[in-house]
């Protein structure tokens, strides 16, 4: 499998790292990387023995089999739509931009037509299968998350003392928190939607990790998940977590045996 990565930053370099020098996804490789930053982008292309591509139809044309977007949720609604009415699945990691319904029901459409994927990491939480599940006889009935994270990891929080920054609905919490809270809307995805998902996000000077703590109740009885996850070591905003969810999706996208 020959990959197309956007974005060369936290998650896009541990992926370059895992993927072309390390060897972890057996005879897959990244091929291809496009990226805001042209010099950061030629470095990595020397360093990682990667084409650079300058612009996102150029990485479409060439010689891939999927991509990878490491980058931002406006990067995920310029460019999604064209990569996968060429054909070529997409992994995300900026999931929020799946809370605006009617571009979630366009690439779905585009998909259908196309015949293309798209591939949602569970990113830096957990518990989508029991919501899934839980949800199958619409018998889902409550389901929050709780997100806390040192002060660096969130804009405009106070250094020296807790403060909850936002409680509300995911579909709020996205539009407020692009590059902070994409957990909360895969957890609506696999459970109740942007609108009817409990988010709270508290800044908290005495923690070096980021936590998301999940609540959910339904006819299956009730869930209670916690997950305190390293940061990644150059972006406190980004949990180790979610990059390893990416390298997981990619090597489990081809299972014949799938779990979940
Ligand atoms: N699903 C989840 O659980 C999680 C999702 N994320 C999201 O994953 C994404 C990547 O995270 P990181 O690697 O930590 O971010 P980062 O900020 O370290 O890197 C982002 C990269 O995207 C590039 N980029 C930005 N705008 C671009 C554009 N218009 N065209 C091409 N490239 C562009 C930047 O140059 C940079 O290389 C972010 O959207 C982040 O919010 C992060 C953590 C958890
Ligand atoms: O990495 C995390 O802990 C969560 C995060 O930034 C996001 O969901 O956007």
């Amino acid at each position: 499998m020959r990959i197309g990565l956007i974005g060369g930053g936290n998650i896009g370099k541990f992926l370059l790292q895992s993927i072309n020098i390390d060897g972890l996804l057996s005879g897959d490789k990244i091929a291809g990387i496009y990226t805001r930053n042209q010099q950061a982008a030629a470095e990595l292309a020397t360093e990682f023995a990667v084409e650079n591509y300058s612009d996102i139809q150029s990485l479409i044309q060439s010689n891939i089999d999927l991509v990878v977007e490491a980058a931002t949720i406006k990067v995920v609604k310029d460019y999604a739509a064209a990569i996968l009415a060429s054909g070529k699945d997409l992994v995300l990691t900026s999931i929020g931009a799946l809370a605006d319904e009617d571009f979630y029901k366009n690439i779905e459409e585009i998909c259908r037509e196309s015949g293309a994927m798209i591939h949602l990491p569970s990113g830096a939480i957990g518990g989508l299968d029991v919501l899934k599940a839980a949800k199958s006889i619409g018998e889902l009935e409550s389901v929050s998350i709780t997100t806390r994270k040192p002060p660096q990891a969130l804009p405009g929080a106070p250094a020296d003392q807790e403060q909850v920054m936002f409680e509300g609905s995911a579909a709020e919490a996205i539009e407020l928190f692009p590059k902070n809270i994409n957990v909360s809307i895969i957890l609506s995805l696999a459970g109740l939607g942007p609108e009817q998902t409990g988010v709270k996000i508290i800044s908290d000077p005495a923690v070096s990790k980021n936590s998301h703590t999940i609540e959910a109740t339904g006819s299956f009885g009730t869930l209670s998940l916690k997950v305190e996850n390293d940061p990644m070591p150059n972006n406190p905003k980004t949990s180790y977590l979610a990059a390893l969810s990416v390298l997981s999706a990619l090597k489990n996208k081809n299972a014949v045996i799938k779990m979940g």
